[in-house]
């Protein structure tokens, strides 16, 4: 499934159109769809005010009015602007809504917001379709700050149409007030903006609907990652051996830090790796050795160690990186990786801030490389502040890793891959609980584990964090986000990733 930005929408629904259905068919279509989810969380009786805005979001609601009015519940709609700012196809169905039974008042200006509020508190349920994909990035307004404002505040239950007003559908950064739904009803694809920063708060629960708009019908290579799509876990011969399933080397953990490498560890162990080795400084030896898991191979290493050293045994993957530390100079070790080995290789933590002294060696680097950053490690990574990334994070990835040739996976709720081909992979899985410590470590293992069972670096990532989340998802399932660890997300593995 594909995820589009609004100008992309648009286009879809400009081919749709010029292929013979009729701009007032789809939106009769859309509103139908929308119909069909919201009366499935309605009861007799229930009392519906649809708030519509004066372009095809707002016409969308009309079409929702008049069929929920069709199929006996009552209905108020209120119109944000008069009937000569409305869009066409929202004019056309406002001489439809004059024929039904639905209540109508058009909101002014002028007289505020006065017996507006009252009607929402009155309500069973909140319909929004004030702004979708047409909201453009300038001031609200007023007027339009107070009103969605005090959408926000009626209590009543929302259901937004498309995306939540307010909500920027190209980076899901809020305009000055946006829409807090607790459900919204998505039209044919995901926008961008739904999936990042603030948009999955004002999203609430995400419903699909289908209103037969082909989404190859313009060209875009940003997906949204399911199960079906995955190439892993990959299934095992009869006929095979541990080494088929990837020998993986891990160079993690420091003095105060073993955690990182033993989750890392394990991660990469649990994820179907067939050999861990994890190589580990000196003085932590002992500690480590304690604590890791019997199935793993222990050795240590200083700053000089080389790829020659790790290469040997037929090694699939490296991933250097958690809990390593700022101190040493990692940078013989990342160079001699790169350069003279063509072992995969996985980066993670505080393996990029060493990266990031000397960026260009991956330009030169002889092998593929996995890059795991969250938004502040990619910052330092670029030298482009988070604030700035964040307003166009998937412009910032696809160029990162398009001219340095990496995958580089970015962190967060949804978390991006991107190929150095330029294609966007938007995971499905994980939740808010999984932002607790040693969580990426797991990940990090994770990845490195698939990596290492014969499949393409992409391939790897896209798994490794779908399961990844899937596993914490699993545990908030049960047990609720609060008290989930990083070590829960390992333990749960075993009821995702079968
Ligand atoms: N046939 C189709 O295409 C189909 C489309 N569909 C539906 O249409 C939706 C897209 O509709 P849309 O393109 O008409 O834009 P929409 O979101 O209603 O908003 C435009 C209005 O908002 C205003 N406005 C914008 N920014 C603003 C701001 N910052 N502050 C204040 N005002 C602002 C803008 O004003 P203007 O810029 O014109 O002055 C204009 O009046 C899409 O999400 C889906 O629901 C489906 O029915 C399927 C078929
Ligand atoms: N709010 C969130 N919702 C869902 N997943 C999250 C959230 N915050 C972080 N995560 C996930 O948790 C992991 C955290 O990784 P990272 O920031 O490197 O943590 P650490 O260094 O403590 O291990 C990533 O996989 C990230 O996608
Ligand atoms: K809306």
């Amino acid at each position: 499934m594909k995820v589009v930005t609004p100008q992309e929408m648009a286009q879809m629904d400009q081919k749709t159109i010029a292929s013979g259905i009729s701009g007032i068919d789809l939106m009769e279509k859309a509103g139908t769809e929308c119909t069909r989810v919201i009366e499935s969380t309605l009861k007799e009786g229930m009392l519906i005010c649809v708030i519509c805005g004066p372009g095809n979001n707002g016409g969308d609601g009309q079409v929702i009015a008049r069929q929920l009015s069709e199929k006996g519940f009552s209905v108020q709609v209120f119109f944000t602007e008069p009937a000569d700012k409305m869009s066409p196809e929202s004019q056309t169905n406002y001489s439809r809504l004059r024929e039904s039974s639905v209540a109508v008042q058009f909101l002014s200006h002028e007289a505020g917001l006065e017996g507006f509020e009252a009607s929402l508190a009155g309500a069973d349920l909140v319909v929004d379709a004030v702004f979708g994909t047409g909201l453009k990035d300038r001031p609200l307004g007023e007027w339009y700050e107070t009103l969605l404002n005090a959408v926000n505040a009626c209590g009543k239950r929302i259901a937004a149409i498309d995306i939540p007003s307010g909500l920027r559908g190209d980076n899901g950064l809020t305009l000055e007030a946006a829409v807090e739904a607790d459900q919204t009803i998505i039209i044919q694809n995901y926008k961008v903006g739904c999936l990042l920063n603030d948009g999955p708060d004002c999203v609430g629960e995400p419903v699909l609907v289908d209103i037969g708009i082909d989404e190859n019908c313009v060209e875009n290579n940003k997906y949204f990652v399911q199960k079906q799509d995955l190439r892993c876990p990959v299934k095992r011969k009869k006929n095979s051996h541990k080494y088929d399933y990837g020998s993986v080397v891990i160079i993690a953990g420091s003095k105060g830090m073993i955690g990182a490498g033993l989750l890392a560890t394990e991660g990469a162990l649990k994820s179907g790796a067939g050999l861990v080795t994890s190589y580990v400084p000196l003085e932590v030896y002992l500690p480590v050795a304690a604590r890791s898991p019997v199935e793993v191979m222990i050795k240590t290493y200083d700053c000089n160690i080389t790829g020659e050293d790790i290469e040997h045994d037929r090694k699939r993957v490296v991933l250097i990186g958690p809990g390593i530390g700022r101190k040493k100079n990692y940078s013989i070790i990342l160079n001699d990786l790169l350069y003279n080995t063509t072992v995969p290789v996985v980066i993670d933590a505080d393996g990029l801030f060493h990266l990031s002294r000397n960026l260009d060696v991956l330009k030169e680097s002889k092998t593929p490389v996995i890059l795991t950053p969250h938004f502040g490690e990619f910052s330092t990574l670029t030298g482009v502040d988070r604030e700035e990334i964040l307003k166009d994070p998937i412009g910032h990835g696809r160029c990162f890793a398009e001219e340095y040739q990496v995958v580089l996976v970015l962190k967060g709720y949804r978390t991006m891959i991107f190929s150095p081909e330029g294609e966007v992979f938007f995971n499905s899985t994980s939740n808010p609980g999984m932002a607790t410590a040693g969580s990426g470590d797991v990940l990090a293992g994770m990845i490195a584990g698939f990596a290492g069972q014969s499949v393409d670096l992409l391939e790897a990532a896209k798994a490794g964090v779908f399961y990844h989340g899937a596993a914490g998802d699993y545990y908030a399932e049960h047990y609720g986000e609060s008290t989930l660890t990083a070590r829960n997300i390992i333990d749960s593995f075993k009821y995702v990733l079968k």
